[in-house]
């Protein structure tokens, strides 16, 4: 099976460029290594030459995910595996893959969830190491949708993917790690009518860095839709807060993680709020409720 090294990157679009990438750089905390004229800029929060990519586009939201698999040979059988299942994968052209700058690198969307899902063993590596500014950023975290066909997704992912549950609230939430990559969730899914992004989440190096994200977000007029809060399932402190295109981005402090082997068996957790934020906290209307799914307007979305 499909052994993967982490949840890559996450490429969004955006409607205004300009905007976005300052706002990605100067709250959130990225580090820009590349903008192409006309084209995407791409930014980092480790040695990877991005693990976040923005495209311009009039339809804001997740455009696709990139998964890092443990070496070439996983890249190779996971390649033979998903065309096996019918996936019909494609390999990149080579302009688009020296853009990249990741190697070898195919994509597939999904069906289901109706997410393209790129996969790559080898990104460059950059030479100095990502330069923290706002935030200590540690790393991506993970990415959530939104899904009408909840069942059928969730039994792709594990079964096709290779995801592991971690947790879940009974037909509504589930928290997905990539295996055997530790982290509780790398990718999370939840019920709703509509496919849509929920959120993407970065996490970070200290408690500081969320209460001083909530001030730097209040002090520069960004709409904090979430937190400072608790969440029971992975056991992190989180801030929910909005881009330009009101699309939510978290920031999470702490979080379970898995041995490889003899990992403790996923929790059906109870469908109530305190589930969610162990402190309380009421959400803005507008937290995760905005961001289409680049590939599902013929589903949904008009
Ligand atoms: C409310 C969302 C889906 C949620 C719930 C729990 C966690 C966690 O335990 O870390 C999240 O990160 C979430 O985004
Ligand atoms: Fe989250």
């Amino acid at each position: 099976m499909i052994r993967y090294q982490k949840l890559g990157y996450v490429a969004l679009n955006v409607s205004d460029m300009d905007k976005s990438c300052t706002f990605y750089e100067k709250i959130v905390g990225l580090q820009l290594v590349e903008r192409v004229k006309d084209g995407p800029a791409f930014f980092r929060c480790s040695r990877d030459h991005h693990n976040l990519v923005l495209y311009p586009s009039e339809r804001p939201g997740l455009k696709r995910v990139g998964l890092e698999v443990e070496n070439p040979e996983a890249l190779e059988q996971a390649f033979e595996h998903f065309t096996k299942a019918g996936l019909n994968p494609k390999e990149l052209n080579k302009n688009e893959q020296k853009m990249l700058a990741q190697g070898k690198t195919f994509r597939f969307k999904d069906p289901n969830s109706c997410i393209t899902f790129e996969f790559y063993s080898d990104i460059t590596q950059m030479a100095t190491e990502y330069k923290h500014t706002v935030t200590k950023i540690a790393r991506l975290g993970h990415v959530v949708v939104k899904v009408p066909e909840f069942e059928k997704t969730i039994k792709f992912l594990k079964e096709v993917m290779n995801f592991k549950t971690s947790d879940y609230l009974s037909e509504s939430i589930e928290f997905l790690r990539v295996f055997p990559n530790s982290y509780h969730h790398s990718f999370a899914v939840a019920r709703a009518a509509e496919h849509q992004f929920h959120h993407v989440n970065f996490m970070v190096t200290d408690i500081d860095d969320i209460g001083i994200a909530r001030n730097r977000m209040i002090n520069n007029g960004v709409t904090i839709t979430n937190g400072p809060g608790r969440h029971q399932p992975s056991g992190s402190i989180f801030l929910y807060y909005l881009d330009p295109d009101e699309l939510t981005i978290e920031y999470s402090f702490g979080m379970e993680e898995f041995p490889e082997e003899g990992a403790r068996k996923a929790k059906m957790l109870e469908r109530n709020r305190l589930t969610l934020d162990l402190w309380g906290g009421k959400p803005d209307p507008r937290n995760c409720a905005f961001g289409y799914i680049e590939g599902a307007e013929s589903k949904v979305q008009v």
